[in-house]
């Protein structure tokens, strides 16, 4: 799935009018209809899950309805909202039973008569194309038998082009338009609000009547369901301006924008739903737009990276690569232990542990599948120090992978011990934790040599702060731009960690990753992402596949980890390994 910047939706929308012939119009007209339908199904929604469609359905109209969400699956008895953007024509006729044809299905009624005329919703639009979006669904709600109320944010008369076109064909239709600040409204007569007062055409925090507007809708209580995006929200950075409507359900026009898939803005958007509104999605490739939110999909078409990790029937353990993870130390030994189990569970064939030379003995037997080899003088007390440099790029000569970071702690001259293996080690390599440090004090990084193997930096944003000079709250202001920046500038494939990880690579393609859970904040987590993405590396995958398939995996693991505790409050990073 294509995600786009506001920019990028521009000329997506530019490009779709002017060199495709598609109206601006009609795309509104799609737009309304799409916002509209997602109304609709919201309303079905809590109805089913009420318990009124039950009570109330002898009618034929909550039968219609119930084929056409395929109620054989119990959906609908179980209130569950079928899936985003899949309209049922119809459930398969029962074979052998009962009259070979169901009855015909109105296609356009998505709620039964009986429940869309208890509803009352009040479309909120602003005076750009957002809020021709607000009136064009306007008219499907009232055409789908609900009472709807336009209320403008500003007069109506300031509304131009396409969106004035879709202000007069509500008003033909007779649909009440109210004007804020000119007619009193009590929200407390309405059942839902749609919010099509900003979209990707807004600029800063929401001034005036918007401003009054969004607050007076979040304190309804009322369901808000955004068009586009929740006015108020960053649709670039997902950051949330004050005020930032609060929605249910967010309806994204055509292309997911990137401030809801990133934290804040995915918080206030609730569910997205992603609607295509007649912009073809192969235009994102002849842009070539590269941002995208990571799915199994994504990995296998656009990284070759399968999750399903098919593996040869004949292949034996030197097919699958050897890792050597250069971490642990006396005070942090756990942090190499788990990197190295996570890059074994990962499936690579052979893993080596290097270590301080005086922790070899008490750690012997911790994994008893992995190889330890000390890398340090008996003398270094169980903490690393520069001479090691060359010990370990003799392990390295037999390894696949090098895999620097986890517990390893800072020592002297450490940013020079960093760039002797950076230069003097030509395969793929994962840098994390105290390397990450290592490599923001060095002085010139500019100067090091640009690496033939691929380098994949993985950094939480305390650490990403540090590698870029800004403070932790200006990255994650805007996550995809700091990675992509970084990424493309030193050459290397950049993971940001967190919530909605962010992969990205060299190229400037970046993919934000959806699976995870809060359970994974805990300590040592990230070394077990070390260990996934080297064992990943060791099996042949490239910097971006192995990155990004290790994320998703490490997610998902972590997710199987929250189910089988049956809290994330109790997952442990060592429980995330069992469950890959
Ligand atoms: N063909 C297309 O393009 C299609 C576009 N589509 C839809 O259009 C949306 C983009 O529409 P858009 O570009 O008209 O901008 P939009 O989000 O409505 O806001 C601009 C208005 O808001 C105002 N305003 C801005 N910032 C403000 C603030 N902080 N506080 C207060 N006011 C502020 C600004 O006023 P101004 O500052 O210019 O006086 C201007 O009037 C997009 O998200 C999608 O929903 C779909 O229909 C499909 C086809
Ligand atoms: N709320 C969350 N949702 C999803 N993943 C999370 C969440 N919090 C943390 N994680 C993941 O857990 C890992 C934590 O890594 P890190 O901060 O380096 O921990 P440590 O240094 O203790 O190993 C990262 O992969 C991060 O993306
Ligand atoms: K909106």
């Amino acid at each position: 799935m294509y995600v786009v910047s506001s920019e990028q939706m521009r000329e997506l929308d530019r490009h779709t009018i002017e060199k495709i012939g598609i109206p601006a119009v009609a795309l509104m007209e799609n737009a309304g209809r799409v916002i509209a339908e997602e109304v609709l199904k919201l309303c079905f929604q809590k109805k089913a899950g009420s318990g009124w469609m039950a009570e109330a359905s002898h009618g034929p109209a909550a039968s219609d309805a119930a084929l056409q969400y395929g109620a054989a699956d119990g959906a609908v008895r179980r209130g569950v909202c079928p899936p985003a953007g899949a309209f049922e024509a119809g459930a398969a006729p029962l074979r052998g039973l009962g009259p070979a044809c169901p009855p015909p299905v109105a296609g356009d009624e998505l709620l039964p008569a009986e429940a869309a005329g208890q509803e009352h919703w009040l479309i909120l639009a602003g005076k750009g194309n957002n809020g021709g979006d607000g009136a064009a669904a306007a008219r499907y709600l009232r055409d789908a038998g609900m009472r709807v109320t336009l209320l403008y944010a500003a007069e109506p008369s300031t509304l131009a082009g396409e969106a004035a076109l879709q202000r007069d064909a509500a008003a033909a239709l007779g649909i009440p338009a109210l004007v804020h600040g000119r007619d009193a409204v009590d929200f407390r007569a309405f059942t839902g609000i749609v919010d099509a007062l900003l979209g990707t055409g807004s600029a800063g925090a929401p001034r005036g009547a918007y401003a009054d507007l969004i607050r007076a809708a979040n304190a309804s209580g009322l369901p808000i369901v955004a068009a586009d995006i929740p006015s108020g929200l960053d649709a670039d950075t997902g950051a949330l301006h004050e005020p930032c409507i609060s929605a249910e359900v967010t309806v994204c026009l055509a292309f997911l924008k990137r401030g809801l898939a990133q934290y804040p803005g995915a918080g206030a958007a609730g569910r997205v739903v992603v609607r295509s509104i007649g912009i073809p999605a192969s235009l994102c490739r002849e842009l070539g737009i590269g941002t995208y939110l990571l799915t199994p999909h994504v990995l296998r078409t656009v990284l070759d990276a399968d999750v399903a990790r098919p593996r040869s029937p004949e292949g034996h353990k030197g097919t699958y690569g050897h890792v050597l993870t250069v971490g642990g130390s006396r005070t942090m030994s756990g942090a190499g232990l788990l990197a190295t189990r996570a890059a074994l569970r990962a499936g690579c064939g052979l893993v080596t542990w290097a270590l301080p030379a005086s922790l070899v003995l008490p750690l012997s037997g911790a994994a008893p599948e992995v190889m330890l080899a000390p890398a340090t003088d008996e003398e270094s007390g169980g903490y690393w120090d520069e001479a090691s440099a060359e010990r370990v790029l003799e392990l390295a000569k037999t390894r696949d992978v090098l895999a620097v970071g986890p517990g390893l702690g800072r020592f002297e001259g450490d940013s020079g011990w960093l760039r002797r293996l950076w230069e003097g080690w030509d395969g793929p390599m994962v840098v994390d934790a105290d390397a990450l440090n290592m490599l923001s004090s060095a002085d010139g990084v500019d100067a090091w040599k640009v690496r033939p193997g691929a380098t994949v930096l993985t950094p939480h944003p305390g650490e990403m702060s540090r590698l870029l000079g800004i403070s932790t709250a200006e990255v994650q202001r805007d996550r995809i731009s700091a990675a992509t920046a970084y990424a493309v500038r030193h050459g290397v494939t950049l993971v940001l960690k967190g919530a909605r990880t962010i992969v990205a690579s060299p190229d400037g393609s970046a993919y934000i990753n959806t699976t995870g859970t809060s359970g994974m904040a805990t300590g040592g987590t990230g070394d077990v992402l070390t260990g996934i993405i080297a064992g990943l590396l060791a099996q042949g995958y490239s910097g971006p596949g192995a990155a990004a398939l290790g994320v998703w995996l490490h997610g998902r693991a972590g997710e199987e980890a929250a189910r089988r505790r049956g809290h994330p409050a109790s997952v442990l990073a060592g429980d995330v390994i069992d469950a890959l």
